[in-house]
């Protein structure tokens, strides 16, 4: 890395991806994307279908193996401990997985193997076991995404959007530094999308950086403070986020319904120039 003296300007990065080549299966899927987020940044990776979005997003917390560059987190390179420090939601999974477990159960759960858990500091079982207030922060994660109600419910029984909040909940609640989210608002009602936009506000005043996989800014809009554009597993754009435009701007997007989006420019320019 740089020295950051010598860039007295530009906030040290809580994850910065340079370079990053996936393969998957023999096929080489990320040809060397860069990217970075800082304290108070919410950053938007967005991009069609199949440009590697999720791909790039794995492989920053190592569901996925890089096969070069380099990823930092929290200043240093990326490892399982800096990894344990930071709040995930994949993308469209099922909360409980077949298991019967409530709501406050799957967010407290999400408590065990962080490292930064308060008042267990020194202790041999730090990570092991949930800290003492555990389930009062868990409430304050459910209540924090407007499904405190959903406490009790067996995450099983509950709807997609349901889960999906219950599941940010549980990243939130180890109040990480850093947030990864890949498409949080899939299947998420507008009600819930808006109080979750409010949520993302206080974070991102609290110095917390976000990385969110979108396919629309939508109720998101406002808190995003940059774009980054993938398209076939290369960044096409990186800079401010385009207004009141998703996916149907960019250019894999497949063109084959009808819609009021406007044109994808020529030579190159992806539209998303802020107005
Ligand atoms: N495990 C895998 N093995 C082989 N190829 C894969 C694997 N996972 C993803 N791919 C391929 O990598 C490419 C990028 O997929 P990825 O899921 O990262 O895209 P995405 O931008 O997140 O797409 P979407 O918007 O549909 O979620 C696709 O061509 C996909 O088929």
């Amino acid at each position: 890395m740089s020295d950051p003296s010598l860039h007295a300007d530009v906030p040290p990065s809580l994850v910065e991806a340079r370079d990053v080549r996936v393969s998957l299966q023999g096929t080489e899927i990320l040809h060397g994307v860069s990217l970075r987020a800082s304290a108070g940044e919410v950053v938007a990776l967005m991009g069609g279908n199949g440009s590697g979005k999720s791909t790039f997003v794995r492989g920053i917390v190592g569901a996925v193996p890089i096969a070069s560059g380099a990823i930092d987190l929290f200043g240093s390179p990326a490892a399982p401990l800096t990894r344990a420090r930071l709040g995930y939601v994949p993308q469209r999974i099922t909360a409980a997985g077949g298991v019967s477990a409530t709501a406050i159960e799957v967010v407290t759960s999400g408590l065990l193997g962080a490292r930064e858990t308060a008042g267990r500091t020194g202790s041999r079982l730090r990570g092991l076991v949930p800290p003492h207030d555990a389930r009062a922060r868990a409430r304050a994660a459910l209540a924090s995404m407007g499904v405190e109600d959903l406490a009790k419910r067996d995450v099983s029984r509950l709807s997609g959007g349901q889960q999906q909040r219950v599941l940010i909940a549980r990243a939130l609640v180890r109040e990480p530094r850093l947030l990864i989210l890949d498409e949080p608002m899939a299947g998420v009602d507008l009600q819930s999308q808006v109080a979750f936009a409010h949520t993302l506000g206080h974070l991102k005043e609290d110095g917390v950086g976000i990385l969110v996989v979108l396919h629309e800014l939508g109720a998101l809009a406002r808190h995003i403070d940059r774009a980054v554009v993938l398209e076939q597993g290369c960044v096409t754009y990186d800079g401010v986020p385009p207004k009141d435009l998703g996916v149907h701007a960019l250019p894999g997007h497949d063109h084959e319904h009808p819609h009021t989006d406007p044109p994808v420019r020529e030579g190159g320019s992806l539209g998303l120039e802020g107005p």
